[in-house]
């Protein structure tokens, strides 16, 4: 289980005022939820705390009954390694890295065995379509199949998290579509637990729950059971 308990993020100069407090979360594995609100209002930096990318002011994060609030850099950049898996907007591949490389780097980062290793980032970019094409290039790729391949590389070590900050905001409609439903799947099948970050209420709507952000915590969103509006219109 995640449990994040009353989290308050606060940054330097913006006169004591917190940019986020009471937010709170518990959250299964196996379960996903979408963060959407306002620009602005902290979801990236919500993301950045909940990974120990960003010191918190209050609150505690607790996962497997570990409190993740309590550990030191080190220790919890150790972590972070194993338990998270992340996917970004922007899909941060390394070019002078094949597929399969780009894809075994968080079994590196574990020290890994490299054959073991390749064999798990081949077998990851067969789950998501791409098993043909291991030894070619990022460059090669379209958006939606980079993402794909971010996606391989942000399960491949079977984390027990995996955020996910606007994954669908630099693809097409159609791109985006695919690339939801493979992250979606992947994310369930894996066990894990995935939190995404949108506007998107396409995307959103993808999760077993919608939560807003707002400065005083997170909240039941209240259009979450409207039709959902087409990607590209949902997105800002
Ligand atoms: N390191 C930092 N120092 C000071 N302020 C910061 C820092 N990082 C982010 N902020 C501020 O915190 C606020 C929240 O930023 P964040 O990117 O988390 O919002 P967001 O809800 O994800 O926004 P968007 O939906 O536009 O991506 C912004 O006003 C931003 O300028």
């Amino acid at each position: 289980m995640l449990y994040v308990e009353n989290l308050c993020k606060r940054f330097d100069g913006t006169f004591d005022q917190p940019l986020f407090e009471l937010v709170s979360l518990a959250l299964a594995p196996g379960e996903t939820v979408a963060i959407m609100g306002e620009s602005g209002v902290g979801k990236s930096t919500l993301l950045n705390c909940l990974a120990g990318l960003e010191p918190v002011d209050g609150g505690r994060i607790r996962l497997h009954d570990q409190d993740l609030t309590r550990l030191g850099e080190d220790a919890f950049a150790l972590l972070r390694r194993r338990a998270f898996g992340f996917v970004f907007q922007a899909f941060h591949l390394l070019p002078h890295l094949t597929l399969a490389q780009n894809v075994a780097v968080p079994l590196w980062l574990l020290d890994q065995d490299e054959a073991l290793a390749d064999r798990r980032a081949r077998t990851m970019l067969q789950q998501v379509g791409l098993g043909a094409r291991a030894d070619d290039w990022p460059r090669h790729l379209s958006g939606g199949e980079m993402q794909r391949v971010a996606i391989a590389r942000a399960l491949v070590h079977e984390p027990a998290v995996v955020l996910c900050d606007e994954p669908t905001g630099n693809l097409d409609p159609e791109r985006a579509t695919g690339v939801l439903d493979l992250l979606f799947a992947r994310i369930r099948s894996a066990g894990a637990i995935g939190i995404l970050v949108t506007h998107s209420r396409v995307a959103a709507a993808r999760a077993d729950r919608i939560l807003r952000l707002t400065r005083h915590g997170l909240v039941a969103d209240p259009s979450a059971d409207e039709a959902p509006r087409p990607v590209a219109a949902a997105q800002e």
